[in-house]
């Protein structure tokens, strides 16, 4: 058992060497909180490292049957080793990207499977870090019902893991550190009131714990990615952006048939796909489609009419193949809504890519969390014809073989006369997930669209290379 002059002294050390702060701090969620625990900075004072192990220690031997400890990646890393080289149980390592998720090991280290694996962390918020943690463990045939805790933030993640099996032996709450805090005199009462009330107006509930997928699209570069993608024109799509460099889609919402067969003249070299909406054209002919066509091939980029299919799927069916555009003849690629469901599907072919629209760029929609999660189990259960999903947040992160295309995208703007939802092309790509970014007026009506679109293609594929290497 620690003792409460050990807990004292060891919470006083964590204050002198500002691992715990107090003032107003912005959390990973937005929410200001009045203490902030920062436990990395631990490794650079070898002496708090020896009271933290010591404090660690007894409460890990009164564990029975313990094969292995895993820290939590990165901050309880060395408090594993150093539990470890005090206690001489084996050690693990989990990795928390595994890019080439292929072939790499997740946990790096000697087990077997059915080996007892205590899990070690500093700090409990939600338990989210130690969830992905034991999954990887356990992915490896590895038992993970306990874990070792520094300090638990008391806003509900021990119980969080308890509903999931997890055991959590922890060493101090933030409510006993404070007390100790007080005591010791580094901070007075007001902080204690500050602290409680923070607490109880701050208590996660379990449907808000996220955990990172193991496999995360986001850090894949698209030509491992194409080996993920089930439908033929997302293959051939990943190809392109990997061959060309470009993760930009043209929406050439012009109305004049000359207009758009010189734009995709000119801005080809840039673009991986052209987007058209066939029915805006005021002089469409059929004589149009093949000079657009032999474009596309000649500059190797792909042709999508966003025709958003959304009538029962025999409609679907006939405005697809019939009709003076005959979209099937020419478009790889189509947008479909899901709001009519799998009929929609069902009634194209499959040598189209479809995207499904999931989110827009509208101010306003009436799109709700649960249409967008529906849409995402139809994208599933189709993967031979969808190439991808329309939407404005990184979502489906474990389905590397689907294309990610965001419309709203400009530089300088944030919105239009009607509605229209504007992010810059770093943001959509960096921080919204799109794969592939559709721009339109930004290009379009720009003084120079061949430079505009080069400017745009420069910014997209850079923050895309940014972004599978961060
Ligand atoms: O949610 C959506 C879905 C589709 N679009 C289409 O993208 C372009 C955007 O054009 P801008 O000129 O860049 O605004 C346009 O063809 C839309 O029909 C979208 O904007 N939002």
């Amino acid at each position: 058992m620690s003792s409460d002059a050990q807990l004292k002294q060891f919470a006083v050390q964590l204050f002198k060497i500002d691992a715990v702060k107090f003032g107003e701090f912005k959390t990973k969620i937005g929410v200001m909180t009045p203490i902030y625990c920062d436990l990395r900075v631990i490794i650079s004072y070898p002496a708090v490292m020896k009271s933290l192990t010591e404090l660690l220690v007894p409460k890990l031997k009164a564990l029975k049957h313990v094969d292995a400890l895993c820290g939590v990646p990165y901050t309880a890393v060395p408090i594993a080793t150093a539990l470890s080289l005090e206690t001489g149980l084996p050690m693990l390592m989990r990795r928390k990207e595994v890019k080439d998720y292929g072939t790499k090991k997740l946990i790096e280290g000697s087990y077997k499977c059915g080996d007892k694996c205590v899990i070690v962390e500093d700090l409990v918020t939600s338990g989210s870090s130690i969830l992905e943690t034991s999954r990887d463990l356990e992915k490896e045939g590895l038992k993970c019902a306990d874990v070792l805790l520094l300090l638990d933030r008391e806003q509900g993640g021990i119980d969080i893991l308890k509903k999931r099996g997890i055991t959590v032996h922890s060493v101090l709450t933030l409510t006993q550190l404070i007390q100790y805090l007080v005591e010791a005199g580094c901070v007075d009462e007001i902080m204690k009131d500050k602290l409680k009330e923070y607490l109880a107006q701050n208590q996660i509930r379990d449907e808000q714990v996220k955990i990172t997928p193991l496999i995360n699209r986001l850090n894949i570069p698209f030509e491992k990615r194409v080996l993920e993608a089930k439908n033929p024109i997302a293959t051939k799509l990943f190809n392109i952006m990997a061959t060309k460099q470009t993760n930009l889609c043209l929406a050439a919402d012009l109305t004049d048939c000359t207009k758009i067969l010189n734009l995709a003249e000119q801005v080809g070299p840039y673009i991986c796909v052209l987007k058209t909406h066939i029915d805006i054209l005021e002089d469409f002919h059929s004589n149009f489609i093949q000079p657009l066509k032999e474009i596309a091939e000649r500059h190797n980029f792909l042709l999508l009419e966003d025709r958003k299919f959304a009538d029962i799927g025999n409609t679907c069916q006939l405005q697809y193949n019939k009709g003076v555009f005959k979209i099937s003849s020419w478009a790889n690629l189509v947008t479909a809504h899901s709001l009519m469901g799998k009929g929609v599907l069902e009634g194209l072919k499959s040598s189209v890519g479809v995207f499904l629209v999931a989110q827009v760029s509208a101010a306003g929609s009436l799109i709700t969390d649960n249409y967008t999660s529906s849409t995402l189990e139809l994208a599933q259960a189709f993967p031979d014809l969808i190439a991808g999903v329309v939407c404005q947040d990184p979502l489906f992160l474990d389905c590397p073989g689907f294309i990610q295309l965001t419309p709203g995208v400009k530089i300088g703007e944030k919105t239009d006369s009607l509605g229209q939802q504007y992010n810059s092309p770093e943001f959509v790509v960096k921080n919204k997930g799109a794969d592939v970014a559709v721009v339109g007026r930004g290009i379009i009506e720009a003084n120079d669209p061949v430079q505009a679109a080069k400017t745009y293609r420069n910014l997209l594929w850079r923050s895309y290379i940014d972004r599978i290497n961060c």
